[in-house]
């Protein structure tokens, strides 16, 4: 048995601490707010995140930071991009023991470009970093808390963490691969999300399969650009954290990014959208992250500029999903003329 704290007490966080709990793992969950943790802890439940679900009762909760980082010798970060530096400097101040760090948040920061693994380094010192194990794949909190079969990868350099990871969270309904490669497995997390707002919002329009097939296919593409210019293995892409990631985000309605995208399609501004969403919507900070990532690397990212300009420069969904049609002709797959 493990000791294990969850720092996020959202969707995924609070549905991969039931998954720890449930293995039996001493398993406490930290939220930024106090009322959340009280009701985690003396209700059992998290209305506002996982509708009708009642938590194991050996999955405890709190708000003080200095308690949660006492209690673990691993732990898991689960809060939203933009939280990521704010979370690893609270913890900051009572840190002072190496522990294993597992992160399942998918997203770029803007501006910095960094992966979230790479903003945790660059907020925590390394000597209280044992090891730093990415946890991403096609799951949906919903699904996993009614323990619907879910897959994932746990990546790391190190084999011996990932495994430990592995180790920590499978189970009947929760299976975990190890795949080595970092940066694909956080690059396509990453930029499914961007891709998934696009797929939503032709849906929105009223657009068929043929148009969201189209996406998820040409997104798969533009992310495995770019993924391999920063450093990625292309073979990642056709894998959970990659294609597996894309088709779960693109498809389905507990996808926060489809949705969003959705209601975009439908005609509704970005801050309504927003608003009316309540949790997350990682893939507008994202979409901003790949514009610049675009320019950096010198990679086109068709899908991701078109929902970029849907986003911040008032272009209208129809008028982007034109543009992408009227675009230059191209080659598929210029590696096949290569040959
Ligand atoms: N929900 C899923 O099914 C799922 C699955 C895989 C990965 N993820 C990823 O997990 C991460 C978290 O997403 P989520 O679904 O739990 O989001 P969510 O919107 O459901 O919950 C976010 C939680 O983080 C808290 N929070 C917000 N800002 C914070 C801050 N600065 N410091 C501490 N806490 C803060 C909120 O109060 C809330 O409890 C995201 O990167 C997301 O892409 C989510
Ligand atoms: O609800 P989304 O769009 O944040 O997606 C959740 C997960 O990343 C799906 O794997």
């Amino acid at each position: 048995m493990e000791k294990v704290t969850v720092l996020g007490a959202g969707s995924w966080g609070t549905a991969l601490a039931t998954v720890l709990a449930d293995n039996g793992h001493d398993t406490l969950i930290w939220s930024h707010r106090e009322d959340q943790a009280t009701e985690i802890h003396e209700h059992h439940t998290n209305a506002k995140y996982l509708k009708d679900v009642t938590l194991p009762a050996n999955l405890h909760a709190t708000a003080n930071m200095a308690q949660a980082i006492e209690h673990a010798s691993i732990v898991v970060m689960a809060v939203p991009t933009k939280g990521i530096r704010e979370t690893c400097q609270k913890m900051m101040q009572t840190l002072d023991k190496p522990v294993l760090f597992v992160h399942v948040s998918k997203g770029i920061e803007p501006g910095s470009l960094l992966r979230i693994s790479e903003i945790m380094r660059e907020e925590l010192p390394a000597s209280v970093i044992e090891d730093l194990v990415v946890l991403s794949g096609p799951s949906h909190a919903e699904e996993v808390v009614k323990q619907h079969p879910t897959t994932v990868a746990a990546s790391c350099e190190s084999l011996v963490a990932a495994e430990r990871v592995q180790d920590l969270f499978m189970n009947q309904y929760f299976r975990v691969y190890t795949n080595p490669d970092v940066i694909g497995v956080e690059v396509g997390g990453a930029l499914k999300n961007v891709i998934a707002l696009a797929a939503g919002a032709v849906d929105g329009i009223g657009y068929g399969d043929n148009a969201k097939a189209a996406l998820i296919t040409r997104g798969l593409a533009e992310i495995s650009r770019l993924g391999v210019k920063m450093g990625a293995k292309p073979l990642t892409f056709m894998g959970l954290t990659g294609m597996g990631d894309l088709i779960v985000t693109c498809t389905s309605v507990h996808s926060r990014n489809y949705r969003a995208g959705f209601m975009l399609g439908e005609g509704k501004k970005l801050e309504q959208v927003l608003d009316e969403m309540g949790m997350v919507v990682e893939g507008v900070r994202t979409a901003k992250a790949a514009h610049q990532l675009a320019e950096k690397y010198d990679v086109a990212l068709p899908i991701s500029a078109a929902l970029y300009s849907v986003l911040f420069e008032d272009k209208t969904p129809l008028d982007a999903v034109d543009d992408l049609m009227l675009r230059m002709k191209k080659r598929e797959m210029d590696e096949i003329y290569n040959n």
